[in-house]
């Protein structure tokens, strides 16, 4: 089990993570969203052992791991971290970046091996290319190789798919992360993209100004967020007044609804007057306004007229679950 207790650092005197506790279960994905400068990445750097803590310590099942003061070589044999700048050898092979982190043994297992590394990031026709040679995501990809290279217990991804095109990275998530469970290796996965989230990772901690807001299971907190910044990590959502929802409300909570959760209705519900329309290939995002309220998002399945003035309704047990949740 990966454990964080009341960790704090500060980058010379200004602080950037704030007492954060986690646990996260041998095998589990935990991915760990929050706005640029939250301190994703150095969460995933005080976790690897790269930073001097102020305050607290990070365990991995009940071994301490030390910070810099402490090691000649910061970072643990059992974990490994894929940062952002790749550190790769550039005037060597993709194979040979790959399986100089093998561990030694025989020649043929260490040829099966990278081919098998080869085929989880899909570069299976490219070992013998030099790595000086490859896009920004081909880089990324072979990083991702060569930390697997050494079969970790514990793997550290900052946004691990930043540099790859939407169709390759679908793939490869669909690839890499389903190979991780097969293989049991614990997964902590910094990230801006829902789509890294959604459907891969088990939890979800969020950082706001180095503070863990929450961190609960994945399918909770998007639909249950407790706070409009948590849903906003995971695409554009609104704030809808009660008052708007249900008129005899005597208070001024507001109610969260994803665009997908509000419906265009006959003749009930809130009236909006259609402002936009934008094309997102499944449906249409329709942009309404009203006088008393920011604007309105909502899909639809077809493009409506500008300046129409239609009907939105919200199912009530969306409503009475998020009311509970915000204030
Ligand atoms: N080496 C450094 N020296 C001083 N301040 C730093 C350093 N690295 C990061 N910071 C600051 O620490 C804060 C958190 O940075 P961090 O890179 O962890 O955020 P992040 O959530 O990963 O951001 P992003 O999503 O943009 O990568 C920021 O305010 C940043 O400016």
């Amino acid at each position: 089990m990966l454990e964080l207790k009341n960790v704090s650092f500060a980058y010379h005197k200004k602080p950037v993570l704030d007492t954060i506790s986690l646990r996260l279960e041998r095998g589990g994905h935990l991915a760990i969203m929050g706005e640029s400068g939250s301190g994703k990445s150095t969460l995933l750097k005080a976790i690897y052992g790269l930073l001097e803590l102020k305050h607290g310590e990070v365990h991995w099942n009940g071994h301490q791991v030390l910070g810099p003061n402490f090691t000649l070589i910061p970072g643990e044999k059992y974990m490994k971290y894929v940062s952002q700048d790749f550190e790769l050898m550039p005037f060597t092979t993709v194979g040979e970046n790959i399986s100089a982190h093998l561990s030694a043994f025989n020649l043929e297992k260490h040829d099966q091996r990278v081919a098998e590394l080869l085929q989880v990031i899909e570069m299976e026709d490219m070992g013998e290319v030099k790595v000086k040679n490859l896009s920004g995501g081909q880089k990324q990809r072979v990083a991702l190789a060569r930390a697997l290279a050494q079969e970790p217990e514990i793997l550290l991804l900052d946004e691990p798919f930043s540099n790859i095109d939407q169709f390759k990275k679908n793939k490869l998530r669909h690839r890499l992360f389903p190979y991780l469970r097969e293989k049991n290796i614990t997964v902590v996965t910094a990230t801006h993209d829902p789509d890294d989230v959604l459907s891969f990772a088990d939890e979800v901690l969020i950082l706001k100004d180095g503070e863990a807001l929450v961190q609960e299971a994945t399918t909770q907190l998007y639909h249950n967020p407790k706070l409009p910044y948590v849903a906003g990590l995971f695409g554009r959502v609104n704030h809808l007044p009660i008052k708007l929802l249900k008129d005899y409300a005597k208070t001024e909570h507001q109610v969260l609804a994803y665009p997908h959760e509000l419906r265009l209705a006959k003749k009930s519900g809130f009236k909006v007057v259609v402002k936009d329309c934008f094309f997102k290939g499944s449906h249409y995002l329709i942009e309404g306004i009203r006088e008393d309220s920011g604007p309105i998002f909502f899909n639809h399945d077809e493009p409506l007229e500008i300046g129409r003035l239609v009907y939105l309704n919200i199912a009530l047990h969306i409503i009475n679950k998020r009311l509970n949740l915000v204030g």
